[in-house]
């Protein structure tokens, strides 16, 4: 499990973050939402140590991460994978090099054992037998497959996801939330995704918080966040055209 506790974060005299608490449980796909600029991204390098907070902590299973010593945060940072935008794939690296990159950091390991791994991994997202091939042969999905797989690779305890379906049409992303919901139970780590979009909320969102403002406005899940009665949440949840006039009818309806 991971905790976090009245995280506070301010760049300048703007302050991002106002005192944010949650929870986030293993073998759940935990999300965090909130419009553009409302601190969803700072939130979750605070999680993973990109960002130290002013104020707070953060807990992996009993694990002080916000102040623990160095031996503690490099144990923490070993059992996290991450899966963010700016980490793309290496361009000069076939898709088995860029899945064993993480591995390669880690000393003590033959390649048949990393081999091994790698093909795990490569065959659980549907990439089985593609180890050769360049990120430039391959869709957007695919290249996000093999972002995901090189993020697991770790045998990993946490993974953390930064809008997973920017720049996807919208069927590959529901193949790719599927995906990463599917992983998140079968292993039992405990997932953490950074989204503004709709579908994946409705789709895999087994716990949600949603920021705004600075301030954790509301959390629940999937079942719960279309009937919610916090203004600034239906705006959000139904901030398109077709999603308000579906609201519009289900109230006449009712
Ligand atoms: N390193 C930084 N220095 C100064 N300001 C920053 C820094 N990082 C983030 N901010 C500011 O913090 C605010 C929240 O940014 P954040 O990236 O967390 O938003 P977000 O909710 O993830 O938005 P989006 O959905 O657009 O990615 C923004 O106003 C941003 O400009």
């Amino acid at each position: 499990m991971i905790e976090f506790k009245n995280i506070k974060k301010a760049f300048g005299d703007k302050e991002v973050l106002k005192g944010v608490s949650g929870s986030f449980k293993p073998g759940k796909t935990n999300l965090i939402i909130g419009a553009s600029g409302t601190g969803k991204s700072v939130l979750l390098k605070i999680l993973v140590g990109l960002v130290e907070p002013d104020e707070g902590e953060v807990i992996y299973d009993e694990r002080n991460f916000t102040k623990g010593d160095k031996d503690l945060r490099t144990a923490v940072r070993q059992d996290i994978g991450m899966l963010f935008q700016a980490g793309a794939l290496f361009d000069s690296k076939t898709v088995e090099q860029n899945v064993m990159f993480p591995l390669d950091m880690l000393k003590g390991k033959a390649y048949a054992e990393k081999l091994d791994r790698v093909n795990w991994c490569l065959q659980r997202v549907g990439l089985e037998g593609q180890n050769k091939k360049m990120p430039s042969e391959l869709s957007g999905g695919m290249r996000k497959r093999v972002a995901l797989a090189r993020a697991i690779v770790g045998d990993i305890k946490y993974l953390f996801v930064d809008e997973p379906n920017s720049g996807l049409d919208p069927q590959t992303s529901i193949v790719v939330d599927d995906l990463i919901a599917e992983i998140t139970q079968e292993l039992g780590i405990t997932t953490v995704i950074v989204t503004h979009d709709m579908n994946s909320v409705m789709g895999i969102g087994d716990h949600i918080i949603f920021l705004f403002k600075g301030h954790k406005l509301w959390e629940g899940n999937k079942d719960q966040i279309l009937s919610t009665d916090v203004p600034e949440l239906n705006d959000f949840v139904f901030a398109n055209k077709l999603a308000k006039s579906f609201k519009k009818n289900e109230d006449e309806a009712a």
